[in-house]
């Protein structure tokens, strides 16, 4: 998730506007609410960063504490997601700080602006417009891809984005599927698999996005009788084949993308009793179509759902937020979720040998789904 508006792109801001902008910040800095609400009122920009630091009011206000005076800066335009010039927004001054209250503030402003823009259904903050296979599905699906093992050890599966990065054109190595994220996938399983009854007779298991494997493996080991794997990209199906997939037991692979595999009519009325989703270079908009399906595709209430959870891992209020609005989105379709903390850290910190770093932060937020008795 990128800051959504990056106040000072836009032409330079009139000299009274930066006058009232000062006074806002001066009255933030001073701790005076009277004169905070006079600035606002005068109409001082409460989206407006300041370049040197990049903070606008919404920091200011954070950094002082006061809940009235956070809830004044956003009810008069305060950015939720503006990042500084290290990469903090407001919400993560809050906190360093130790400030819950205006913490669940400015979060709860992000959460309500991300759910008037998908009402909206326009372009959100959870919404990249980046045209690389690292987040373009028909160019992630021309791309080839490298199985290889990285200067750490570590199993990776990556496919190589253009980037300008610092300035400089290049290629940039972005991980598919990294083998540090093991230790969630086995928390994954053990998760949705505790919730069986009778171990699991008969069990049906659906998995979205083979990547390297790792958590097909471990469904291997409940012994499904019947195992769906669906994958589309021509090297990862070429790798199951060389790994002799097809010929493990219950697994049948339905080569596709989960969209014409689920959404185009055969297979009508197929269910499952534990389905996981993990996809790469989609969007949250496509994660929540996936979840309109779940009602028809759950085989009761003690099925289970799971799904990777690394949308806005790059930052904590981010993660927050988008871990919020798809259990409201889930919630409206039905299915209740439960929350599993499972600590990173150790993981996180040996991952990126050369790859660009998806998930920053210390704990994996693990949802556990199933469909609310009617
Ligand atoms: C992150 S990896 C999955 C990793 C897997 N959970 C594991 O344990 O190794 C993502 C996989 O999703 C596949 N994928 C991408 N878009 C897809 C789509 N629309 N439908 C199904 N699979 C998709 C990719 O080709 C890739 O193999």
């Amino acid at each position: 998730m990128a800051s959504q508006h990056d106040a000072n792109d836009d032409d330079a801001l009139p000299p009274e506007l930066i006058t009232t902008f000062n006074e806002l910040k001066s009255s933030l800095l001073s701790h005076s609410l009277p004169s905070t609400l006079t600035a606002l009122k005068a109409g001082a920009p409460a989206w407006y960063q300041d370049p040197e630091s990049g903070w606008g009011a919404l920091h200011y206000a954070a950094e002082w504490g006061d809940e009235a005076a956070v809830k004044a800066v956003l009810d008069a335009g305060g950015v939720w997601n503006a990042l500084d010039n290290l990469g903090n927004t407001a919400a993560d001054i809050a906190i360093s700080r130790n400030e819950q209250g205006v913490y669940e503030l400015i979060r709860d402003a992000g959460l309500r602006s991300e759910l008037l823009l998908h009402l909206l259904a326009q372009h959100s903050a959870l919404t990249v417009a980046d045209p690389t296979p690292a987040a373009n599905i028909d160019s992630f699906l021309s791309s080839h891809l490298v199985f290889h093992t990285d200067g750490d050890g570590q199993e990776v599966c990556s496919v190589y984005v253009p980037s300008s990065e610092e300035g400089e054109e290049k290629q940039v190595e972005v991980g598919v599927m990294m083998a540090w994220e093991r230790v969630i996938m086995q928390e994954t399983v053990d998760l949705l698999s505790s919730s069986l009854l009778g171990g699991g007779k008969d069990l049906r298991v659906l998995n979205v996005g083979f990547g390297l494997g790792i958590i097909d493996t471990l469904f291997q080991s409940l012994s499904p009788v019947k195992h769906t794997i669906i994958e589309p990209h021509p090297d990862v199906l070429a790798h199951m084949e060389k790994t002799g997939w097809a010929n493990k037991p219950g697994v049948e692979i339905r080569r596709g993308k989960w969209q014409d595999v689920l959404l185009q009519g055969e297979g009508e009325g197929e269910k499952w009793d534990i389905v996981y989703f993990d996809t790469f270079s989609e969007h949250y908009s496509d994660l929540r179509q996936f979840f309109a399906l779940l009602p028809k595709i759950l085989s009761g209430p003690r099925a289970r759902f799971s799904f990777f959870n690394g949308l806005g891992a790059t930052n904590a209020v981010f993660y927050d937020v988008a871990s919020r609005l798809a259990e409201i989105h889930l919630l409206k379709l039905g299915l209740s979720t439960h929350w599993v903390q499972v600590w990173v850290k150790a993981d996180v910190l040996e991952a990126w040998y050369d790859s660009r770093q998806y998930f920053k932060l210390e704990w994996y937020k693990l949802p556990i789904c199933s469909l609310r008795a009617a």
